[in-house]
């Protein structure tokens, strides 16, 4: 899905696409270890963007740069037009942009329309999840509503009443999915979001995020399985010590001597 700036009404960026987030010569080092050095990515609305790499290449701590939880020792960042990089990670979410970890973070004891409705918080309240529910009943039952319909996108509406700690792993990556939803971010970084499923779990987690992409919304997505990183980005950028060492499309990424080399010895199969 490849749209136009002015279709959407908002700021080009340097490839003529619609600006989502962009991200400028980003440094973080760790005490004396460099993590990530001269890291440059355009994540646009309309399309979904990867960023791979082998173990340790520095994809988390780009992403948490990237959403304000870590101040990088260089770099500038640029969310819809409006650089974010003095902002910290819920004034960045106010702005429009949500994430996803690595590690499933959800609410075990609650259920799982609950779980969902939570999204809006990191979006308008900021500070106290629990405020969301002392609001007034208007505004309860539009957060309720929202969240439904994030249910909806992603499958599992059946569920809704159900203790999020009796779901399977892929449910619960699905609840997820759709409490970022929830929070109608414009940009999403969705770390490992296939972590611990199994093929065909995969499989539907990729066809759901799919059906949800609009022209509004871009992701950009740090995974390990790379046949759903080729089969949802349209651009995708590879970082290996922390360096990018490769961007282009799936199937130059596919082609690359580099990016092979850079995978050998962690998964020979990684990028086939
Ligand atoms: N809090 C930290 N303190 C010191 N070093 C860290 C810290 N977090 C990460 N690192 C180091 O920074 C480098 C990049 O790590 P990072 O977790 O960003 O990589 P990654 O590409 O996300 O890896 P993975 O695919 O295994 O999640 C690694 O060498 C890692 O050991």
């Amino acid at each position: 899905m490849t749209v136009a700036a002015e279709s959407v009404g908002v700021a080009a960026d340097k490839h003529g696409l619609p600006e989502g987030l962009a991200v400028r010569d980003v440094r973080v080092v760790y005490g004396g270890h460099v993590a990530v050095s001269k890291v440059d990515l355009d994540a646009p609305l309309g399309r979904v963007t990867g960023l791979i790499g082998p173990n340790g290449a520095g994809k988390t701590t780009t992403f948490n740069a990237c959403s304000g939880l870590l101040k990088p020792t260089n770099g500038t960042f640029s969310l819809l037009g409006s650089d974010v990089s003095r902002i910290g990670a819920s004034g960045r979410a106010r702005r429009g942009l949500g994430r996803t970890f690595q590690r499933v973070e959800v609410c075990e004891a609650m259920d799982v329309l609950t779980n969902v409705a939570l999204g809006l918080e990191a979006r308008t309240i900021g500070r106290n999840p629990l405020r969301q529910f002392g609001g007034a009943r208007a505004q309860q039952r539009q957060i309720i509503e929202t969240a439904e319909q994030a249910l909806h996108r992603c499958g599992i509406a059946d569920i809704a009443d159900r203790p999020v700690g009796m779901l399977s792993i892929g449910q619960k990556r699905l609840v997820e999915l759709a409490r970022v939803l929830t929070g109608g971010f414009q940009v999403m970084l969705l770390d490992e979001p296939s972590s611990g499923l199994d093929e065909e779990e995969t499989k539907r987690f990729g066809e759901v995020l799919r059906s949800v992409m609009n022209e509004r919304t871009g992701i950009l997505l740090v995974e390990h399985d790379m046949s759903l990183v080729m089969q949802l980005c349209e651009y995708i950028y590879v970082l290996d010590f922390g360096n990018l060492i490769f961007t282009g499309s799936p199937g130059e990424v596919r082609d690359s001597e580099t990016v092979r080399t850079a995978y050998l010895g962690e998964s020979a199969e990684a990028t086939s």
